[in-house]
């Protein structure tokens, strides 16, 4: 996350840490949301390559360990059927992970609340990009949990010239384009947005410009849930 502060800890306590194992430890290579206690929703984008998954709830730092967190192995991945990974402006940039047992909900782990299928939130809706990802263009990732509020930009906008083009579709959700953005290891992290009091899940982060993080008119890109809810049904979820 480029800009934003540091999260109050567990305040997004559907938040996770995708990790794999490399050598004797785990490194943090994407996030995710708790959608059900045995189920975790990401980019499609994270798990395409075959490596040994591990899921951390309830964390804040991902450098230590404060406690709180619950450590997860994936039993299966799922991936999107048409997801094509030479081409992230295609879509279908999402997969559920089955973890190998039931989280425990409790103050600091909690289930995301998803939108209803098609809902499409109006410009410059209040939403907070969550997530461990660089602070910079090509800078580290943090070691404590980022937010930063990233407002929706509309379809109509953010596939015009000037701005993504024909790169954003209609299954994707744009939000920020001025400072604060996503970054590399916010993926499949959630676009937290306020409706009616709540917090909607309605985006799995999915690109930046190649160009930087936080380039002028180049909003986040988010696979958008709510086109996705069948599917995820349909997981026998
Ligand atoms: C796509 C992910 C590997 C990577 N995602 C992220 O960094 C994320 F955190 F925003 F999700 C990313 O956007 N990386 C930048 C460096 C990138 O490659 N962006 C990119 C954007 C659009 C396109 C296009 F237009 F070809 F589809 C290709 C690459």
């Amino acid at each position: 996350v480029v800009g934003g502060e540091v999260a109050k800890p567990n305040s997004w306590p559907w938040q996770i840490s995708l990790q794999y194992q490399s050598g004797s430890s785990f490194s943090h290579t994407c996030g995710g949301s708790l959608i059900r206690r045995g189920w975790v929703m990401t980019a499609a984008h994270c798990v395409d390559t075959s490596r040994t998954w591990r899921v951390v709830l309830g964390d804040h730092n991902i450098n230590s360990n404060e406690g709180r967190e619950q450590y997860k192995s994936v039993s299966r991945v799922y991936i999107h059927p048409n997801w094509n990974r030479n081409n992230v402006a295609g879509g279908w940039d999402i997969a559920l992970l089955r973890l190998s047992s039931d989280a425990t909900l409790n103050t600091y782990v909690q289930l995301a609340q998803l939108p209803p299928s098609d809902q499409i939130l109006p410009n410059n809706n209040n939403c907070y990009i969550t997530g461990w990802g660089r602070t910079q263009t090509g800078g580290q990732l943090s070691a404590l949990l980022k937010q930063a509020y990233l407002p929706t930009v509309d379809y109509q906008t953010c596939s015009s010239s000037g701005w993504w083009g024909s790169t954003v579709k209609t299954s994707m959700v744009c939000a920020g384009g001025g400072s604060n953005s996503g970054c590399q290891g916010d993926s499949g992290g959630p676009l937290n947005c306020s409706v009616n009091g709540q917090w909607v899940v309605h985006g799995v982060t999915s690109f930046v410009s190649s160009s930087g993080c936080n380039a002028y008119r180049k909003p986040t890109v988010f696979t958008r849930v709510s086109a996705y809810i069948s599917w995820m049904n349909s997981v026998s979820i």
